[in-house]
């Protein structure tokens, strides 16, 4: 189907993204129960559907599991998990909200069908956004009777913790929806980059894509361990990218003379391999590389106590930076 950004439907917001109260989080999954125990902390109501049968119990865990996390981060004024409710349809979920984020699987005739349905049931105006990961919305959209409405806002894992989202329209997406929806991440607490165009894999997925072309292709090889690929970046750039991006990390590789001298000095060497990379084949061999490599790195650490020391590290980080008070004294100046 081809369309035009002239075919842009203006999407009218029922209300302003501060005074938004109500969201519903349809999927609740990693991401999506991820989604619902930040907006929880925020303060928001927040209606989930899932149609899975054990999603309503796998969804309050998750939210439990991440609530001492939200707790040190410092939880809005009368936010609680109490304000959860799992609604039984889809229709029921999205009957009031104010804001609806999907994040079902990344399947894209799911996705199309998804938020067709959404779109058909979620009051006039109501802003739509879609977790994926990689879909374009223009490839999302082309089954909604209002496309106008549906968003891009790719967060990261977990929700709950990593600020940053990723906020882009297709090309039947009104400006005006886009805009509405970084402001509402924006006053739900959320750093949002809004993009201005369709870029495969967004801007953050694109960068990590390529990193993990790279590991996977050195697992492939057998030059590299998933252990070592892993403390090649925690305890190498890892550590210098909490505080500055990868830009400003290599200006600081060309001393005085900045980004400049950086290129002058090593942009001749690095040509090489920017050209001569290239994906490996996601073989069996490869994914049972990876897999066990995984289970080997975790030393006996369940997917739980890694969570907890995950969101334990990030908090750590925030507050290091300075993103976050690094004491109840300093939050309170
Ligand atoms: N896992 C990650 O690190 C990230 C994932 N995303 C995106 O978030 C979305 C969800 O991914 P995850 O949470 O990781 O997947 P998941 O597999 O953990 O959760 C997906 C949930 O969707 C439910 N579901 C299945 N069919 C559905 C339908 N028709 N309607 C609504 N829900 C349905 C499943 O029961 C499940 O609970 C995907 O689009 C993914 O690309 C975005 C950023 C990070
Ligand atoms: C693995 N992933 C592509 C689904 C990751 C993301 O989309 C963002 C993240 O959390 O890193």
């Amino acid at each position: 189907m081809s369309v035009t950004p002239s075919a842009a439907v203006p999407a009218p917001a029922p209300c302003a993204p501060e005074d938004v109260r109500r969201v519903a989080c349809i999927g609740a999954g990693v991401i999506g129960g991820g989604w619902a125990a930040h907006f929880l902390a925020r303060g928001y109501d927040v209606t989930a559907w899932d149609p899975a049968p054990d999603a309503a119990a796998r969804l309050r865990r998750l939210i439990a599991a991440a609530w001492p996390a939200l707790e040190q981060l410092g939880l809005a004024e009368g936010a609680s998990p109490d304000r959860l409710t799992v609604a039984a349809t889809l229709e029921e979920a999205v009957a009031e909200a104010q804001f609806v984020q999907e994040s079902a699987p990344e399947k894209l005739d799911l996705k199309r069908d998804l938020l067709a349905r959404l779109d058909a049931a979620a009051p006039a105006g109501t802003v739509i956004a879609s977790s994926t990961s990689g879909y374009p919305m223009t490839d999302m959209q082309t089954e909604a009777a209002t496309p106008g409405r549906l968003v891009v806002g790719h967060p990261f894992n977990p929700p709950y913790l990593i600020p940053l989202v990723e906020v882009v329209g297709g090309e039947r997406t009104a400006p005006a929806a886009v805009e509405w929806a970084s402001r509402f991440y924006e006053a739900a607490g959320k750093s949002v980059i809004t993009m201005d165009r369709e870029v495969p894999g967004f801007i953050a997925n694109r960068l990590q894509e390529a990193l993990w072309r790279e590991a996977l292709h050195m697992v492939a090889n057998g030059e590299a361990s998933v252990a070592e690929i892993d403390a090649s970046i925690t305890e190498g750039p890892g550590l210098r990218w909490a505080v500055m991006g990868p830009m400003l990390t290599f200006a600081l590789a060309g001393g005085e003379g900045g980004m400049a001298h950086m290129l002058d000095h090593f942009g001749p060497s690095l040509k090489s391999p920017w050209t001569r990379l290239e994906a490996p084949e996601l073989d069996r061999t490869l994914y049972d590389a990876v897999v066990a490599g995984c289970e080997e790195a975790a030393d006996g650490r369940s997917i739980a106590d890694l969570v907890a020391e995950r969101d334990r590290g990030v908090i750590d980080v925030l507050r290091a930076t300075g993103r976050l008070p690094r004491s109840a004294e300093e939050a309170t100046r």
